[in-house]
């Protein structure tokens, strides 16, 4: 599909007539890109977005008869609430993806009990440590101000969450516009995936994608583009 280049912001565009059709696309690419990396290195590692667009994604793959039980799944991001609450991406990726066929892959929670925000990051520091980073595929979101992951433009250490150089891999997150306190990967964590898929939604989302990348504040989706080493391969259906 197209690619473009807007001054390091390289991403490859790739449209579909609808939203099944593009979680069919989307889980093949990933299944495929998961396949690779258990070829290659016996292990493949996975972090996806919650939020209200991946359901059909999230179900589509897990569908597809891989080696899951050599991958390892965890979360871009999360809400600082339990799996049991609607608001949990745990949830969503217990419900849509972990069936099926994916039911036999490890999954590594971001969200723990614990007296802080503060303190379930560093829990996620020292058990997420152990995976077998870089990620192989990480799967991002979009809202509609520019924020993908948890790295919202109103974060109070958006500067940290996007620090190329952080050797964190979760950070929290406070930010008015998130609703509850985030964990979120790092940006340097998301870009040394070696698949990196944007998926949005909706003639909003494409107009906000399209702002994105126009002159001006640049938000954190494009600063997330700009970072990668490689070509954000964006997949958008109205
Ligand atoms: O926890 C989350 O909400 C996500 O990880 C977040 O980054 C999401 O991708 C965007 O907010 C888009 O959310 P929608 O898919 O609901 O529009």
């Amino acid at each position: 599909m197209a690619r473009e280049q807007l001054s390091g912001a390289a991403y490859a565009w790739n449209g579909f007539a609808d939203r099944q059709q593009l979680a069919a696309a989307l889980a093949g690419h990933v299944a495929a890109r998961l396949t690779k990396a258990i070829d290659e290195r016996g292990t493949a590692l996975l972090a996806v977005s919650g939020g209200t667009t991946p359901a059909k994604f999230l179900a589509a793959l897990s569908a597809i008869p891989i080696a899951w039980d050599k991958v390892t799944v965890t979360l871009v991001d999360e809400r600082f609430v339990p799996p049991s609450s609607p608001r949990s991406n745990a949830g969503l990726v217990a419900a849509n993806l972990l069936q099926n066929k994916a039911a036999a892959a490890r999954f590594v929670p971001l969200y723990h009990r614990a007296a802080s925000i503060e303190d379930a990051a560093t829990l996620d520091n020292g058990m997420l440590d152990e995976l077998p980073w870089p990620l192989d595929v990480v799967v991002l979101g979009m809202g509609g101000d520019g924020h993908t992951a948890s790295f919202f433009p109103d974060a109070g250490n958006l500067a940290e969450l996007l620090d190329p150089s952080s050797r964190r891999i979760v950070l929290p997150v406070h930010a008015p516009s998130g609703g509850e306190p985030r964990l979120t990967l790092s940006m340097a964590r998301i870009v040394a995936a070696g698949f990196i898929a944007l998926h949005i939604e909706g003639e909003d989302k494409r107009t906000a994608f399209d702002g994105a990348m126009g002159a001006g504040l640049k938000k954190p989706i494009r600063k997330v583009l700009e970072a990668a080493p490689i070509p954000v391969e964006v997949f958008w259906a109205p």
